[in-house]
């Protein structure tokens, strides 16, 4: 059992099926947040292009500077001993600094604590969802629009990697049932074993509603769901059913595949 509870985004401070889904519900409200807050800028394009952040040698993105250059502070203070987050550029990052860490649990089998699909999480961040999340357009904010992409990507990577400790509870609660498709390498067995599509429904729509809720605007007189909204609420249950919850049952399916190694 994990000691981590003092943090309300952790997925692992209840190793239970109802637990983690609370973790994972408390986690939709960091997701909406951020979503909102990115939505301030326009798309600002400038930040995305290679080559084109004028920063002395460094060849990338202006948002790959920034995302690369706080994982390294980031992981100096400590935070990808946490095996509930995953860096995005996890080569060559720098050792923790900080003394008497923090001993996080080990609830994970440890062949699949170290999947990492955060390629596969920028890949449709930018080239997919934000596209349909901003305007088009340029104001010139280009290191707090790169700060929001951060706080977006880590966020959402938080998210889906918490399908590594969903599959172990999953597993633990009905070994059984899994091990024959594990040994044989069934993916398409496993994921309908694992999905839920009532619990996905539900997820979908409380989304939808947090993203109106969240996003509305309020005054002294009344909070008016009906009107104007800082994000397009059906996008953010969109976002949820094309790729947050396909990614974390990949997740999930990868982290079996390698449960019995
Ligand atoms: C995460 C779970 O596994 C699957 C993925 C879900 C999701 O990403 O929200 C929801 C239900 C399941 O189909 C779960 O069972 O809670």
């Amino acid at each position: 059992m994990a000691d981590v509870s003092s943090n309300p985004n952790s997925a692992s401070d209840t190793l239970t099926l109802d637990g983690i889904r609370d973790s994972l519900i408390r986690q939709e409200n960091s997701i909406v947040y951020s979503l909102i807050e990115r939505a301030r800028f326009p798309l600002n394009r400038q930040i995305y292009l290679q080559n084109n952040a004028s920063i002395p040698g460094f060849s990338g993105s202006l948002v790959e500077f920034i995302v690369r250059e706080t994982e390294a502070i980031q992981a100096k203070a400590g935070r990808y001993e946490n095996p509930e987050e995953n860096p995005f550029f996890p080569e060559s990052l720098p050792l923790p600094l900080v003394l008497n860490p923090h001993k996080y649990p080990k609830d994970l089998h440890p062949s699949g604590a170290s999947i990492n699909m955060n390629k596969a999480i920028w890949e449709f961040y930018f080239n997919k969802f934000l596209p349909l999340l901003v305007a088009d357009g340029d104001d010139g904010n280009y290191a707090a629009t790169a700060a929001s992409d951060l706080a977006c990507l880590q966020t959402l990577s938080r998210r889906i990697h918490c399908g590594k400790y969903v599959a172990e509870v999953k597993f633990r609660d009905a070994p059984k049932e899994y091990e024959t498709p594990i040994r044989s390498k069934e993916r398409d067995t496993l994921m309908k074993l694992l999905t839920f599509e009532a619990v996905e429904e539900m997820v979908k729509k409380r989304v939808e509603r947090k993203a109106m809720v969240f996003g509305q605007e309020v005054t002294l007189n009344n909070t008016n769901e009906g009107g104007k909204h800082s994000i397009d609420p059906s996008l953010a249950s969109r976002l949820y059913s094309e790729w947050v919850m396909p990614l974390t049952k990949e997740v999930e399916v990868e982290y079996l595949l390698c449960r019995l190694e």
